[in-house]
């Protein structure tokens, strides 16, 4: 037995200065702080991961007696055809929902003792297959915010500034420092150096343990060779344990990684050491032929999606069967009970340093707020689409004046304003996308929860609605001539701000939903269609089928909007009837009628909008966008 290790407290290891050291160099550039001196082997056993089948609805072993070992410095390749289990295997290594809806049992292991999920996320990282990068952030900045979210208060920031900069160079990415990830629109990072990118920001948070999945996907051999051979690098000399997905890597790649798991249909075809595969292939009857890629020889071997006459299936089941009765399975079963029996460092002594519960929210601000100034996605085409609407109906509802034949184009005006502005908010879906893509995977590795995220994204939007609505309004309210008044402006500007911050809670909670870009694009677009035809314009209120009154209109912030807008224009204002030889031809009924004039109150009476009710509305308002971000909080809430 190991004698038992004195509390090691790590947060006093995050001093840079005091971990530095010269033999942990890369690339000239010190990285002693990643150093891990507690994880000594990390392990797991009897690991089975059952489903529901989709189609049968019976229990489906889709990984079944999963074993293996990773010491401290190694790397492991999970390899396996496509469906073989590579991705399931991972995640429940990483304490993650392996599969939808799937039930993990077993056991896994740091030091010989059982990891607990907190402990997991406290000890490791996960590098997911599709990278949650802002395009709009330059590499620097991203490794700053990655830095800020996940370090404690007493790594200094003269601290984390060095250690990102160190990553930088130890990824090779100093002369990239300060280019932009790339966004659909301008052009940045390169495949390779995005991967790198997305690795590096997860060890900024110092992981002893790095998952990844797929490291290599979407990059030719050669840049997969590359990011392997970094990562293979600052692993090595930081003497972290690497566990990664990967799907048929080159030859060269290949003999990077120490250890191989071999899966097929989530069974176990061969786990240990990469150098030793080919003799043990050779050994049970398949030898390789000379000058063959062995990755690419093992994973046809066991590709039963090749199988055309049953031949691949008995194959591969000989193969799992010779691995569970072979030496190098017992083996492989003793180290583990090995380092179950005599356990290296305790891991109750393990403490993480947390920063602090205003970081993340704070984080979240500054980095959308530099998101949504350079990323013209996010904004800047609503604005550019909001300034063009705006002349467009400047243009057309042009100089209107109080003469009757006006009043309807004044409301159709007011409508299109209000509903259109609203319907146009589905532009902010793919930004939003994109956001809860960056938080679901900062949540899953425990940096960010939904709190932060949904507060800094509410925060963060006010001003740039407030900026459009402010922009829309100058142009528009003034071309059109509506009530000439500085009050009744800003009482325009209030209520289209509104609007624009309900449509944008809409999309928000209906992306948290589905988030799926088409299909939270279609239902956007269906509730505000929805919204505009029970807002009272299309039809009047009086005559709107009770359905659609009682379940719809009064939940409809576009109605609000619409009702709010017209009392301010017609409250206060009379029109002008036709002249019509010595009396007047009047289109509204009016008291005023015999004097050739209509209040603008008896138009308001023909839609049904009654007037003083303009501060009972601003409340319904605020309640809906407010019942919209407190549900989309739920949802992801729920969602984890
Ligand atoms: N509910 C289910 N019913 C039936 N099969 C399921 C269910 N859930 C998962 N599976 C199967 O489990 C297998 C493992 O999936 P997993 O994503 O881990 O494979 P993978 O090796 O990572 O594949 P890829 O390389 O294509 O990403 C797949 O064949 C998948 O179809």
């Amino acid at each position: 037995m190991t004698p038992p290790t004195p509390e090691v407290d790590h947060s006093k290891e995050e001093s840079f200065d005091t971990m530095a050291s010269p033999d942990l160099e890369m690339n000239g550039t010190q990285t002693g702080y990643l150093a891990n001196d507690f994880v000594k082997s990390f392990g797991w056993k009897d690991l089975q991961v059952k489903v529901k089948d989709r189609k049968t609805k019976a229990p489906l072993s889709i990984l079944s007696e999963a074993a293996g070992i990773v010491e401290a410095g190694e790397m492991l390749a999970i390899m396996g055809p496509s469906g073989s289990g590579k991705t399931t295997l991972l995640n429940a290594l990483a304490h993650r929902v392996a599969a939808a809806g799937a039930t993990t049992t077993g056991n896994i292991l740091a030091n010989g003792q059982k990891l607990s999920l907190q402990l997991v996320r406290d000890l490791s990282s996960y590098v997911e297959q599709e990278d949650a990068l802002i395009g709009s952030l330059t590499v620097r900045e991203t490794m700053v915010f990655a830095a800020r979210l996940a370090l404690p208060s007493t790594v200094t920031k003269k601290e984390a500034f060095q250690r990102v900069d160190d990553l930088i160079k130890s990824f090779g990415l100093q002369s990239q420092s300060d280019t932009i990830v790339g966004t659909p629109i301008k052009k940045g990072l390169s495949g390779g150096q995005k991967k790198r990118l997305g690795v590096a920001s997860r060890l900024v948070t110092n992981p002893k343990i790095l998952f990844l999945d797929e490291p290599t996907s979407g990059l030719d051999s050669a840049l997969s060779l590359e990011v392997c051979s970094y990562i293979k690098g600052i692993g090595r000399r930081n003497n972290l344990v690497i566990v990664a997905s990967i799907h048929q890597p080159s030859s060269s790649t290949f003999q990077q990684f120490d250890k191989l798991c071999l899966l097929s249909q989530g069974k176990t075809c061969y786990f240990g050491p990469v150098a030793d595969a080919t003799a043990y292939f050779g050994r049970i009857g398949y030898a390789i032929p000379p000058e063959t890629n062995s990755a690419e020889f093992f994973l046809d071997l066991i590709n039963t999606d090749l199988d055309k006459t049953g031949e691949i299936v008995r194959r591969t089941e000989h193969i799992c069967e010779a691995w569970t009765n072979s030496p190098e399975h017992t083996q492989l079963e003793e180290t583990i009970q090995k380092s179950v029996q005599e356990p290296d460092n305790d891991l109750a002594h393990y403490k993480s340093v947390k920063p602090s519960v205003w970081m993340p929210p704070a984080v979240l601000l500054r980095r959308s707020f530099i998101k949504s100034y350079r990323d013209i996605m996010a904004y800047g085409i609503r604005i550019a689409m909001y300034f063009g609407l705006a002349i467009l109906m400047g243009t057309v509802f042009l100089r209107f004046s109080t003469d009757q034949k006006y009043i309807q184009p004044f409301i159709n005006a007011i409508f299109f304003s209000s509903a259109f502005m609203s319907f146009m908010a589905v532009a902010y879906v793919p930004a939003f996308l994109e956001d809860l893509n960056t938080f679901r995977q900062e949540r899953a590795n425990g940096l960010v929860g939904p709190l932060s995220f949904m507060v800094s994204n509410f925060i963060i939007g006010l001003p740039f609605l407030f900026a459009i609505t402010v922009l829309f309004s100058v142009i528009e309210y003034f071309m059109s001539n509506f009530r000439p008044s500085g009050t009744a402006f800003f009482t325009w500007v209030a209520w289209l701000f509104l609007d624009l911050v309900a449509a944008e809670s809409l999309v928000v909670l209906v992306s948290s939903f589905f988030n799926v870009f088409v299909v939270a694009l279609a239902i956007t677009a269906f509730a505000n269609g929805l919204w505009m035809c029970v807002d009272g314009f299309l039809v009047p209120m009086t005559i709107l089928n009770v359905f659609w009154k009682y379940v719809f209109h009064y939940i409809d912030y576009q109605a609000y909007v619409f009702q709010g807008m017209m009392v301010n224009e017609f409250k206060y204002r009379t029109y002008d009837c036709a002249k019509a030889g010595s009396g007047y031809q009047c289109n509204y009924p009016s008291d005023l009628n015999s004097v050739g004039k209509i209040r603008g109150t008896d138009v308001l009476s023909e839609y049904s909008i009654s007037t003083g009710l303009e501060g009972e509305w601003f409340g319904i308002m605020i309640g809906i966008i407010a019942g919209y971000r407190i549900l989309a909080y739920i949802v992801l809430v729920l969602r984890k």
